[in-house]
């Protein structure tokens, strides 16, 4: 099977529209990670079918949680080589994404990837999430953040719900572990003023992978003494 295909199809299946530019737009996206990722560490999935399907069609499977809409402001905590922030910046080109990591290697490839692949409105932050979350610019300020393979539940939701408005929500992309991750984070959710509002399980096509997608809407605005400094949340996460 083409990898055109493989992402026209799986996108369908996802119930996701995507176009034969933005189909283009990722297979040059894919080209440049690969090429990047024999001078760097990038990812680990280094065959190119994979990269469809355990890069891009898991980060488009966003977007069935119907939570997503096609405006707004979203902040990708920790996006790497950058997923799912930029995958969902193609497939909803109006939103204005921001990609925020600690990494600065990571921030120099994600400025290629998105002058390649003509990206506009995308911000880059090299920092940690603790820190611009105390930043007036950014704190409380996105429709939406989302996050892939960044830390555990209990952590994660000090790492990101700081930097989402009331009203607003945190997607979250989590593997089965998420069942054991959800009871120990129930109360930091509470605490930062996000409730759980939905929970789907994910089978992400081409594969036999179950993930499951967790949905935390802003309710409250956080206490202003989250996120603690960098590095706090990790060495003792909220209880
Ligand atoms: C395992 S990678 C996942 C990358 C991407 N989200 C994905 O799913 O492929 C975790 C990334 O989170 C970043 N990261 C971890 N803790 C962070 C923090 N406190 N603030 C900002 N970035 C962080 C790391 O630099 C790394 O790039």
């Amino acid at each position: 099977m083409e990898l055109k295909d493989i992402l026209k199809d799986g996108s369908k299946e996802l119930n996701v529209e995507i176009t034969g530019y933005q189909v283009d737009q990722l297979i040059k996206y894919k080209d440049i990670l690969l090429e990047w990722n024999q001078k760097m560490n990038l990812t680990a999935i280094e065959e190119e079918k994979e990269v469809m399907i355990k890069h891009f069609l898991d980060s488009l499977s966003c977007i069935q949680t119907k939570y997503l809409k096609t405006e707004g402001r979203m902040i990708d905590v920790g996006t790497g080589a950058g997923f799912p922030g930029v995958p969902l910046k193609i497939a909803l080109p109006n939103i204005e994404l921001t990609l925020l990591d600690s990494l600065k290697k990571r921030i120099g490839f994600l400025e290629e990837v998105c002058r390649e692949t003509n990206l506009i409105n995308v911000e880059f932050l090299h920092g940690r999430a603790e820190d611009f979350g105390q930043n007036k610019a950014h704190r409380e300020k996105y429709d939406y953040a989302v996050s892939r393979a960044v830390a555990a539940l209990n952590i994660l939701v000090e790492y990101c719900l700081p930097f989402v408005k009331v009203g607003g929500y945190f997607i979250c992309q989590k593997g089965p572990g998420l069942i054991e991750e959800l009871p120990e984070a129930k109360n930091a959710i509470k605490i930062l003023g996000g409730e759980v509002v939905d929970q789907i399980v994910i089978d992400l096509p081409f594969s036999d992978i179950t993930h499951h997608i967790l949905v935390i809407k802003k309710i409250k605005q956080t206490p202003i003494k989250y996120p603690r400094k960098a590095g706090k949340p990790s060495k003792e996460p909220i209880k």
